[in-house]
């Protein structure tokens, strides 16, 4: 699914703040975007607003539609910034509960039971084995590690094979190894993909790269270099490029 907007802005009147100002900018469908930005810049707000989850004004169009269509919503995955897992439920619950949008009550019943409904069980094997957390599923989400309960949360959201994945932050406390694995599994996927990342040596893989600054874009390229950097986030940035000045 694609994403487009137009003098898109977030305002949280509250607290006077303008999270997002004014921003044009179109992804195309399938397209693999890093978002990028100083703390508070609006990444998080952005990421969203194309959720559906904040008010907004201006035009936003996800698919061709507004973001809280139905449709829309159940073909957009979330990977949040922070940990959301139920810590009460098991891991392998809290990943299927990506899918159970369409469940029954006896969906939920069988789940609840370990059992994992047959559309999902080889993905979900899959998946937890390439991201190094097949012995994790049956555990309580509370009895995890912040890094395995992070790959469980990725995993719900790329279960039901979404067609558009948004990810606040995915690597974030992850080793330098397993954020690489998570990674390649949500580049992977096949969906449309915008990965808000501090990571500037991750947001070098990504081919197009999208920085805000006071909720205002002020880079869309192709690549990020130390000068680039050093603009988006106002001087300071350690240099990545051994040798750059
Ligand atoms: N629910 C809210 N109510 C009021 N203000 C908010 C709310 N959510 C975010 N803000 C404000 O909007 C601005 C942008 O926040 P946002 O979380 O989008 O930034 P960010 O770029 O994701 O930051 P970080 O990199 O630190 O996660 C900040 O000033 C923040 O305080």
């Amino acid at each position: 699914m694609d994403v487009r907007t137009r003098g898109l802005t977030v305002e949280f009147a509250g607290r006077g703040v303008r999270a997002v100002d004014h921003l044009t900018v179109s992804v195309e469908d399938g397209e693999q975007v890093a978002l990028l930005g100083p703390s508070g810049s609006g990444k998080t707000t952005l990421l969203r607003a194309v959720l559906g989850a904040v008010a907004v004004s201006g035009r936003l169009r996800v698919g061709g539609h507004d973001p809280r269509d139905r449709r829309v919503r159940r073909a957009t995955g979330f990977v949040r910034q922070g940990d959301d897992l139920v810590l009460g439920l098991s891991a392998r619950l809290n990943a299927l509960t990506g899918t159970a949008a369409g469940w029954r009550a006896r969906d939920w019943a069988a789940a609840c039971a370990g059992r994992v409904p047959a559309p999902h069980a080889e993905r979900l094997a899959e998946l937890a084995e390439a991201l190094g957390v097949a012995d994790c599923l049956p555990a309580r989400a509370a009895d995890l590690s912040g890094g395995q309960r992070k790959r469980i949360s990725l995993i719900r959201a790329l279960l039901p094979r979404p067609s558009l994945l948004l990810a606040d932050e995915p690597t974030n406390g992850l080793d330098p190894v397993t954020a690489g694995t998570a990674m390649e599994a949500l580049r992977s996927a096949g969906a449309t993909l915008i990965v808000s990342t501090h990571d500037l040596a991750l947001a070098r893989h990504f081919s197009r790269v999208i920085a805000l600054r006071g909720g205002r874009l002020v880079h869309d390229g192709s690549y990020i270099d130390d000068r680039t950097a050093a603009a988006i986030y106002g001087g300071g940035v350690p240099r990545m490029t051994p040798g750059a000045t």
